[in-house]
């Protein structure tokens, strides 16, 4: 390996991180260069993999090549070393938004077919749903999550206390969920003990069989479940829901992931628009089916279709809809000013974000008038909704955390190789009718069983047993480096879970644990654990499944540290290489409207700068390249210092953004490379570089500072044009001028 070019895979996404890159990456690939370390970038984005699916409607200048299969496949070998921007994972209106830009781009792309009419158009939405949703992770992450926040970041957070909402304890807002007929209450799982071939088959009630998937590989010792969530008794828990929020004069909310939960998530949201609106989809059905409305696209889904109506019909809808709105509760708003409810799109209230962000604010949402408001959260599901309540109570009874002196919650993940509920989208259907859902193994075994009834959704989840194995390994590893508790975050009720806790207790003997505090714990149980632990300023490990890690890798550091954007977020791949992940959360399209509006970028590229970090040290420990184990060092100490003289990007327009914060990083770098005295070539190229950069300072703050406060043109949304993207992110031509002379 030791004899390859050492290489550094940066991934081009989309949003502020893909605009940020524009700035920071040739600050970063000058400063790597003189160690000999390439960083090579691979276009992930979402117009980057539109683009390579269809290279047979494209020019040939048109066509790029599959980078995300590529680094997919490089994701395997030892020699990875990916640095991974957070990309969208679209909805299909954000799909279709794409899909459009593109084609106004010349892009010869054929539409989303919603109801392919012929092969053709199969192949087509085959493509397309194959892009949609959480489509990259899941191919790169061939390994289990290693997320913390560091030191420093942590040191800052408590020095700087971001703004958190006071509670109270009579808040009206909680977390609704089901009582019966979900997941939760249906799972069945089943421990493998040889490898073989399952079927999933549906037998309907007049006993004929359709095979919804067969051929599927499980390993020995892989842990299968399935689950089942009742459409009827659904249907009944949000109406009683809606009736509730009503009662209580609060805010109905759904919080969802309907991206990376693909299929069952858009089609539990479909449900909720339609209870919401339900005298609208009575009395209108037929002109609904006929326009072809498809409300798991959100509601939003129904106002554009309406479009194509007659005038005097469209007025009518639009009455009943203003009747309906009058008679419901009010509904959580993603932006108050342009009227779009959290049941417009799919994926603008992602759970693990919105449900800290609600928790941060109070427990508050925001309502029409633009005032935030106490809130109903929906989560249908009881697996994991009750880590949220047991939240809310918590700061009920206790106010609000205290950033500047509570403790962190690093979580250790199982993620690897599509773990759990995220793996589980090739799996799922929504049930073409009444019968019997079994999974049958190649000797006609049934294996797992569940009655349904049309419209359920059923599911089936993998995880296979060496990623259990390695996320044990790290648990351990994790809490003796840091002298940290660690809780495996399961519930014995669970079947799924109570397969694990058998693993993991058998995992577990093959480590030495001497010394360390380990538990397991039901996710409620795990909750007001950590959360004493943490009010008290102790950390605690929270070790869970792959859902889990989501959740808790927004929660915790969005109430320690402001944002996941802060965060450690590592990945050691199972086959040796290293996926480093920036920060734990999106792709903040707020920020780019910002952008667009009035120049000011207030992504914070902190996550950036860890990942890298950790991506420097990695190449350097592989490839025994002292330069860039130095320079991985030295990156650190930048952002330590980055971190000290905060400089952060403000969030208003006027003030040091992104871009601003780079130079920032740019020069303490070069600082810390001229003050070391390991490599003395390192330190004679950037002694001079750190001068020059400290002794222009003011100036090249103000030329960046100074292109602030007005719109900005970057030639698309999702796909950027790549030089007037880059002149609007490095306006400070004394600067540009600076890093190129090194
Ligand atoms: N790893 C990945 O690839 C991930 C991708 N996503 C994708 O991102 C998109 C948006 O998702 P959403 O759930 O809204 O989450 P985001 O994390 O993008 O946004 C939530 C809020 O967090 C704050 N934030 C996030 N990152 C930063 C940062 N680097 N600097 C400063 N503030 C930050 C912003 O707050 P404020 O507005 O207050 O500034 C932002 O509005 C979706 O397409 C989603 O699928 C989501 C999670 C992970
Ligand atoms: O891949 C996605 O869609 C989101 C990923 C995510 O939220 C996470 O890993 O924390
Ligand atoms: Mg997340």
């Amino acid at each position: 390996m030791s004899n390859q070019t050492p290489k550094i895979l940066y991934t081009l996404t989309d949003e502020a991180p893909a605009l940020a890159t524009y700035s920071l990456l040739p600050i970063v690939q000058a400063f790597t260069s003189s160690a000999g370390v390439q960083v090579e970038t691979r276009d992930i984005s979402l117009s980057g993999r539109i683009i390579a699916n269809f290279p047979s409607y494209l020019t040939a200048e048109q066509q790029i090549g599959d980078a995300l299969a590529e680094l997919g496949d490089i994701a395997k070998t030892p020699e990875a070393n990916i640095v991974k921007l957070p990309n969208i994972s679209a909805s299909i209106p954000q799909l279709k938004a794409a899909i459009k830009e593109l084609q106004g781009k010349g892009y010869a792309l054929p539409n989303y077919p919603e109801e392919p009419k012929n092969e053709e158009e199969k192949n087509i939405k085959a493509t397309y749903d194959k892009i949609k949703g959480s489509a990259v992770n899941p191919v790169l992450r061939e390994g289990n999550s290693d997320r913390r926040a560091p030191q420093a970041v942590k040191a800052y957070a408590k020095k700087h206390p971001h703004s958190m909402g006071k509670w109270s304890a009579d808040s009206k807002s909680h977390v609704d969920s089901m009582s019966e007929g979900d997941f939760y209450g249906s799972e069945k799982s089943h421990t493998m003990t040889q490898a073989t071939k399952v079927s999933i088959e549906l037998t309907k009630e007049d006993g004929s069989k359709e095979v919804l998937k067969s051929g599927l590989s499980l390993l020995d010792g892989e842990v299968i479940d399935a689950s089942t969530l009742s459409v009827s008794a659904l249907k009944a828990f949000l109406k009683k829901a809606k009736d509730d929020a009503k009662a209580q004069g609060i805010l109905f909310s759904i919080h969802m992931k309907a991206t990376m939960m693909k299929v069952s998530d858009p089609i539990i949201f479909g449900h909720a628009v339609k209870v919401f609106f339900e005298p609208v989809f009575t009395k209108h059905a037929a002109v609904l089916a006929e326009l072809g409305v498809d409300v798991n696209n959100g509601f939003g889904d129904l106002l554009s279709n309406i479009e194509k109506l007659p005038a005097d019909k469209k007025a009518e809808i639009l009455a009943d809809i203003d009747a309906c709105y009058a008679d419901s509760p009010d509904l959580a708003m993603v932006n108050s000013d342009r009227g779009i409810t959290n049941l417009h799109v799919p994926s603008d209230v992602i759970i693990d974000a919105s449900m800290p962000a609600m928790i941060r604010t109070s427990g508050q949402m925001w309502n029409k008038e633009g005032n935030s408001q106490d809130t109903k959260a929906i989560i249908p599901d009881r697996s994991y909704a009750g880590v949220y309540q047991a939240t809310i109570d918590f700061c009920k009874k206790h106010g609000a955390f205290d950033p500047s002196t509570m403790g962190s919650v690093p979580n250790v993940g199982l993620m690897a190789q599509k773990a759990e509920e995220y793996g589980s989208h090739d799996k799922t259907f929504e049930i073409p009718a009444a019968g019997t859902v079994e999974v049958i193994d190649e000797n006609g075994v049934v294996i797992l069983s569940h009655a349904v009834q049309e419209g359920d959704i059923w599911r089936m989840c993998q995880t296979k047993d060496a990623p259990i194995q390695d996320w044990v390994k790290l648990a351990v590893t994790r809490a003796k480096l840091s002298s940290t508790p660690a809780v495996f975050w399961l519930d014995s009720k669970r079947s799924h879970d109570q397969e694990l806790i058998k693993k993991v207790n058998k995992y577990l003997l093959d480590h030495d644990t001497e010394g360390i505090e380990l538990h397991i714990m039901s996710p409620v149980e795990a909750t007001n654990f950590t959360l004493a632990r943490i009010k008290e300023g102790m950390d605690t490990i929270s070790v869970t499944g792959n859902v889990l890690r989501d959740y808790l890798t927004d929660l915790f550091p969005i109430l320690e540290v402001g944002t996941s954007a802060k965060m450690l977020s590592i990945v050691p791949l199972m086959n040796g290489g290293g996926l480093f992940e920036t920060g734990a959360g999106g792709s903040a399209p707020k920020h780019v409207e910002q952008f667009v509006k009035e120049g000011h970028l207030r992504w914070d590229s902190l996550g950036e700068f860890l990942a890298l970090a950790v991506s420097l040290e990695h190449l350097g420990r592989i490839f025994h390249n002292e330069k860039a184990l130095l320079l991985g060092e030295t990156l650190d100490l930048a952002t330590g210092k980055f971190l000290d003289n905060d400089k952060s990007p403000a969030r208003v327009v006027g003030k040091l953004d992104n871009r601003g914060s780079h130079f920032y990083l740019a020069l303490y770098w070069a600082q810390a490379l001229a003050d070391q005295n390991k490599d003395a070539e390192l330190k004679a190229k950037f002694t001079p570089l750190a001068k020059t950069m400290s002794e222009k300072e003011e100036q090249i703050v103000s030329e960046l500072n100074g292109s602030q406060g007005s719109p900005q043109e970057i030639g698309g949304y999702f796909k950027l044009d790549g030089e007037l993207t880059s002149k609007a992110m490095r306006p400070s031509e004394t600067f540009n001028a600076v890093l190129a002379s090194l």
